[in-house]
Formats: C-alpha cells, structure tokens, sequence
C-alpha cells in the first residue's frame, strides 16, 4: 500500500470550518427543487426561469450556485475569503496534497532529482516562449533572426544561453533521476506506471533536444541532423519516416518547420500530458522508500511533502538555477556560420551528448546490416527497460532483486563507456 496513504492519518491538516454536509448544503434532487427554489428564493432572478419552464417539461437548474459559500464564517481576510468562495471546490485537493509525505533516510537525497527536472523543463518553457518573440522559423530568416536573439535584443543572449544550458541539464537530471528511481527500485508495485510515464517523458525530452538542435540553422546544426534523420532509413519502411521528419528527401528549410512544430507544438503538448499523469502518480501514490528500509527501522522519520519538503526542493533549485546563470554566462554556446545545404559538411560532426552512446553502438557496427542489428538492439534493449517493472517480480513482492542492480550498473556502464569514447574520439578532432 502507497506510504503516503498509511501515514496520512497521523498528520491530519489543522481542522477547517467544514462545509455542511453535501447532501444539507446542496437543493434537494434536481426534480425536487423546483418548487423548492421558487418557495425559498421568490425574488432571485433564477427563481422564475425553472416555473416558466415547467410548462415546457424541461428543467432548467437555477443560474445562482445552490449552496452558500460553507467558509463564510473562517476568520480570514477579505480577500482570501473572496477566492475562497469561489474556489472552495479545491479545498479538499488541496488538504489531500498536504497528506503526502516524504521518507527521510540516507538515500532522499536522490528524491531531489525529479523536482531539478521538472524546474529545468518550467526554465525552458519560460525562456522558449521568449525566444518565440523574435525567432522565426523560415530558411532564410531563422539563422539571422537567431544571431539577432544573440547580438541585438537585450539580454537575448542570456535567455538563448539560458535556453540551450537548461535544455541539457534538464536531460541531465531526468537522467540521474531515473537511475536513482532504478537503484531505489521506485517502480515496483503500485507505481510501475510512474515508470512508464517517466520513461515516455525521457523520450519526449530526448525529441525536445533533438528537435531544437536545428532551430538556429547553423552549419553544425545542419549536418548534425542531416546524419541523425539518417539513421532509421536502414530499417524497414524508415525511408518513409525520413520522408516525413525532412519533408523531403534531404534536409532542408521545410525539414526546419516541422521541427520548429515538433519543437513548439506537439511535444509540449505531450509533455504536459505526460507530465500530469506522471506527478499526478506521484501524489496519488506517494514517495517510495527503498526495500527492507522501514523493516531494518532504516526510515528516521517522515516529514510532509507541502511546505517541509516542498521548501528544501525550493533550495535545491536555486542552487540549479545559479549553476545554470554560471553557465550560461562563463560557457557560452557557439553561434556557428549559417547553414549552407549545398556546402561540405565540416569534419567532426556529431550528435548531442545524450545520443552519444547510441551513435558510438552504430559506428562500431559497420559490417554488413551492422546498422540495423544497432537498431534492433537498442529498440529491444529500451522495450525491456520500460517493461523492468513487471519483469522485477522480486522488488514487487518487496524482496532485493541483485539481478536487476546488476543489469542497471551495465547499462550506466554501457552509457558512460560509449559516451566518453565520443568525447574522446571527438575532442581531438
Ligand atoms: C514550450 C517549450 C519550448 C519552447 C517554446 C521552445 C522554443 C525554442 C525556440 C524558439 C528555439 C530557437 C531559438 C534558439 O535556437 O535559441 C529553441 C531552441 C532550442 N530548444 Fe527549445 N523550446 C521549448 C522547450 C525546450 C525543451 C524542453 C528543450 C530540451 C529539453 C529544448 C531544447 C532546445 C535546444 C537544444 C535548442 C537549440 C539551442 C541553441 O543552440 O540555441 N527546448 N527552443
Ligand atoms: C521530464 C522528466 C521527468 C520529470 C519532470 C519527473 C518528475 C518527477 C517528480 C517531481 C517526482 C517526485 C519526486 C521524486 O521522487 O523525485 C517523480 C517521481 C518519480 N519518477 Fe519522475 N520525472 C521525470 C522523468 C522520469 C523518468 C525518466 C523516470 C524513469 C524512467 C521517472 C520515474 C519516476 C518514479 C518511479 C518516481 C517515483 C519515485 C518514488 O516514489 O520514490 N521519472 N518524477
């Protein structure tokens, strides 16, 4: 059963003027209350509507709300009395979101990693809508309108710098956190789905960089995706993916709308989706504490989520945010030359560093139908770890499951050792 569940008795929220009863506050039943309303209310302008519809045989409900503001009588400032009449509907959300409650022991540390990530995503939301205000989208505009960003609007260069920095630490920190949900075994029953949901954010993420990688339409930029938008053509009907990503069979300014569109469109709407049912899990089930943890009398404590927890997550993120400024500021990125599609793609081109490992599985396998058997790998390998949490029967029956550590220190070996081959490899270019 969730944690959060069984704890939420013992920190009750302080008592609030209880609204009455439903069944007391409301009208009675929709059929009843049709003489009810004109007998109670014979002067509210809804008391005549329901009577002149009666001979119609059709109810129209009263136009005032049927039950009076239940906080009416909380001793509270004007003001918030005001939202309060007119909100009270979410007061018993809001009481259930302060029920969750968080574990403390030695590893919530890594429970921090999640809200990093989504504090990167909120950064890259607020600095992308500001970038949208002066780029635009076209072959022949997008590069100028860039360099525009970068040189003539003020503190442009910022928010650009701010943009392309976050967008790789929030990759980051989903990456740091799913591990840390792996090791923790966070996905085991009842949350398999907060895996799934987060394993699909992970990919929406991956698209976001990939997509937004194009958008300044500088040469790198260019060919980079000109050599990723390559890739699936080896698979059977991926020439027709390829067709459909470029807009053509190169790439090329219609490739640079769709994904612009992608970019700014579809995958936010995604994510956001994704997102809700993902921390919407995450209430509903609460914070997870690693196997055998409350049985060794290894949980020191709990504290709540909303506003103990939520506050050290506050600090986490101005330490995020100020690790980003620095960034952005002492390492700027590169502005590049425009994209040329007829030039010579210039030596040392390759992906971001999150497709790193990928990229390297594919240039070792080089002989005959490597490229495809690199594929079918990877498509194998990332379908069995979505579907690590219904593999993992042991942590669902709350036993250790070494097999499944083993098998995640391989992949974080498998990332990290091809990731640096890159970097090693490219570094000296
Ligand atoms: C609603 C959210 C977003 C909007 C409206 C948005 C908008 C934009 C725009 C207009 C650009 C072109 C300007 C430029 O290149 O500097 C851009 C670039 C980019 N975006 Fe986004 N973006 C959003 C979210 C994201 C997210 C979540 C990520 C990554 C996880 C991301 C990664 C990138 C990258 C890597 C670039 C290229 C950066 C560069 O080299 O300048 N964006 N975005
Ligand atoms: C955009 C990316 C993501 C965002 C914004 C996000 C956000 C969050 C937040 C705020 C929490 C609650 C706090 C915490 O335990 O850290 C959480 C929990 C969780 N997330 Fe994510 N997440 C993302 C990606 C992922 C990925 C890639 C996975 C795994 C594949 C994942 C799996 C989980 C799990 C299993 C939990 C429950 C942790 C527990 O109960 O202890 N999430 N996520």
């Amino acid at each position: 059963m969730a944690e959060n569940n069984q704890n939420a008795a013992a920190g009750k929220a302080p008592a609030k003027p209880k609204p009455a009863a439903p069944g007391a506050a409301k009208p009675a039943a929709p059929g009843a209350a049709k003489p009810a309303a004109g007998a109670a209310k014979p002067a509210a302008p809804g008391a005549a509507k329901p009577a002149a519809s009666a001979g119609g045989g059709v109810y129209k409900p009263p136009v005032d709300r049927p039950d009076s503001n239940p906080y009416k009588d909380s001793k509270q400032s004007a003001l918030a009395s005001w939202f309060q009449e007119r909100f009270y509907v979410m007061i018993p959300v809001i009481d259930y979101l302060k029920k969750k409650e968080v574990p403390q022991h030695r590893l919530s540390f890594w429970y921090y990693f999640g809200g990093l990530t989504l504090f990167f995503f909120i950064i890259q939301v607020v600095t992308g809508l500001l970038l949208l205000q002066y780029y635009k989208p076209t072959g022949a505009e997008a590069f100028t309108s860039f360099v525009f960003i970068q040189k003539e609007v003020p503190f442009g260069w910022l928010i650009r710098q701010v943009h392309a920095w976050s967008a790789n630490l929030m990759i980051g920190m989903a990456f740091i956190h799913m591990f840390s949900t792996f090791f923790m075994k966070s996905y085991r029953k009842p949350r398999e789905l907060m895996w799934v949901s987060g394993f699909v954010l992970l990919v929406l993420s991956l698209g976001f960089g990939f997509t937004g990688y194009l958008l300044p339409w500088n040469e790198l930029a260019f060919f980079a995706t000109q050599v990723g938008t390559e890739v699936p053509k080896v698979m059977p009907g991926g020439a027709l993916l390829v067709d459909i990503l470029r807009g053509g069979k190169d790439v090329s300014p219609e490739t640079l709308t769709r994904m612009f569109s992608l970019h700014v469109v579809l995958l936010p709407g995604l994510l956001l989706l994704m997102l809700s049912a993902h921390l919407m899990l995450v209430q509903v089930l609460g914070t997870s504490s690693p196997i055998g943890y409350k049985e060794a009398g290894l949980i020191k404590g709990y504290e709540k989520f909303f506003p103990t927890f939520l506050a050290k997550d506050a600090i986490g993120w101005l330490i995020g945010f100020g690790l980003l400024v620095y960034l952005a500021v002492m390492f700027p990125w590169e502005i590049g030359v425009q994209a040329d599609p007829l030039g010579s793609a210039p030596v040392g081109i390759k992906p971001e560093w999150y497709f790193w490992a990928q990229f390297q599985l594919l240039k070792d396998f080089t002989f005959e139908g490597g490229e495809l058997l690199a594929i079918v790998l990877f498509t194998v390998g990332a379908i069995l770890w979505i579907l690590v949490p219904f593999l993992d029967r042991q942590a669902s029956r709350e036993q250790r499951s070494p097999i499944f550590t083993i098998l995640g220190l391989l992949v974080i070996a498998f990332l990290v050792i091809n990731t640096y081959r890159v970097y090693a490899e490219y570094s000296q270019l």
